[in-house]
């Protein structure tokens, strides 16, 4: 039996890689693509908008149909909203969207009680397996002599509207726990004087269509490891994301992330 899926943020331009990837993907029924009323393009049909013809579904906010699992890449307030679909359906939710407030957190993980909930700031595989190495860099220059100095850099498109990326923020987690680093921080100006150890830096790059580039740098006295990450284009994201809602229909409730999805 296909896994059916909503898709909630269906116009986007990450929506639209869903919508194209997904119609394709004979494990998978697409059933819903959401939009919010007001959008410029609701009640299009979601395949010409994807740019790959009539798929007889629409941009709606509403849907009779049932589905295993919600996709959401949207925005905030969308990410909301794709929370309660997903309880109300008893579906899956896959927790695409960053720049998310504490309180859209706090409500995500309160759905995870009551249904399987894939979280992550990156669905790319590449991503995620450069995660895991930059645990395994942190955790051995933890205590290096001379101290590691860690700073994040991110390029992205013109069009992103929240900055540091989701991706960025959990390397930085991610390193932080492993080298007890506890201090923040986003660019620099003025005369800050010299770098204090516990600290990550995150730095953001906004240029043209960029759909996505982390480089995590660890600098030593007298070396330095660099570990760049880049996508081609966003389908990189939109087949992690699909995998991931084949994943998560019908697992138990709880809080799952793309190592699980990955078998990383
Ligand atoms: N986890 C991952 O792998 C990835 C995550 N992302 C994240 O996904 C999100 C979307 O990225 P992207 O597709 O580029 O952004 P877009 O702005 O292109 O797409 C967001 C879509 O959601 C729509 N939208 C706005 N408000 C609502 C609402 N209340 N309910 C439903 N939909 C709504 C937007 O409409 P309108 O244009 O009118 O605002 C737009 O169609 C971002 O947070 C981004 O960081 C992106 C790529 C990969
Ligand atoms: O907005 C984007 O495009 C992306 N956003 C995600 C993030 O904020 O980490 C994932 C990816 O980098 C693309």
């Amino acid at each position: 039996m296909p896994t059916k899926v909503a898709i909630n943020g269906a116009a986007g331009r990450m929506g639209q890689r869903l919508v194209a990837l997904g119609c394709q993907d004979k494990s998978l029924e697409l059933v819903a693509c959401f939009e919010y009323s007001g959008h410029p393009k609701f009640g299009q049909d979601a395949g010409n908008v994807a740019g790959v013809g009539e798929l007889g579904l629409y941009l709606v906010d509403h849907t009779d149909e049932s589905y295993d699992a919600i996709i959401d890449f949207s925005v905030p307030e969308g990410a909301h909203a794709a929370v309660e679909r997903a309880v109300t359906a008893k579906a899956a939710l896959v927790m695409a969207t960053t720049g998310l407030k504490e309180e859209h957190k706090a409500k995500i993980r309160e759905a995870a009680n009551v249904i399987p909930v894939v979280w992550a700031p990156s669905m790319s595989t590449t991503v995620n397996l450069t995660m895991k190495l930059c645990e395994i860099a942190a955790e051995a220059l933890k205590d290096v002599p001379g101290g590691a100095d860690v700073e994040i850099l991110e390029r992205h498109h013109r069009f992103k509207e929240d900055s540091p990326s989701g991706t960025a923020l959990r390397f930085g987690e991610l390193i932080a726990n492993k080298m007890g680093i506890t201090r923040h921080i986003h660019g620099r100006e003025g005369r800050p004087g010299a770098r204090p150890h516990d600290e990550i830096a995150y730095h953001a790059i906004r240029t043209g269509d960029n759909p996505g580039e982390h480089t995590i740098i660890f600098g030593l006295l007298g070396e330095t490891m660099e570990l760049t990450v880049r996508a081609s284009n966003r389908d990189c994201y939109a087949s992690g994301a699909l995998q991931a809602a084949k994943f998560a229909a019908g697992k138990p409730p709880g809080l799952y992330n793309m190592n699980d999805v990955l078998g990383l």
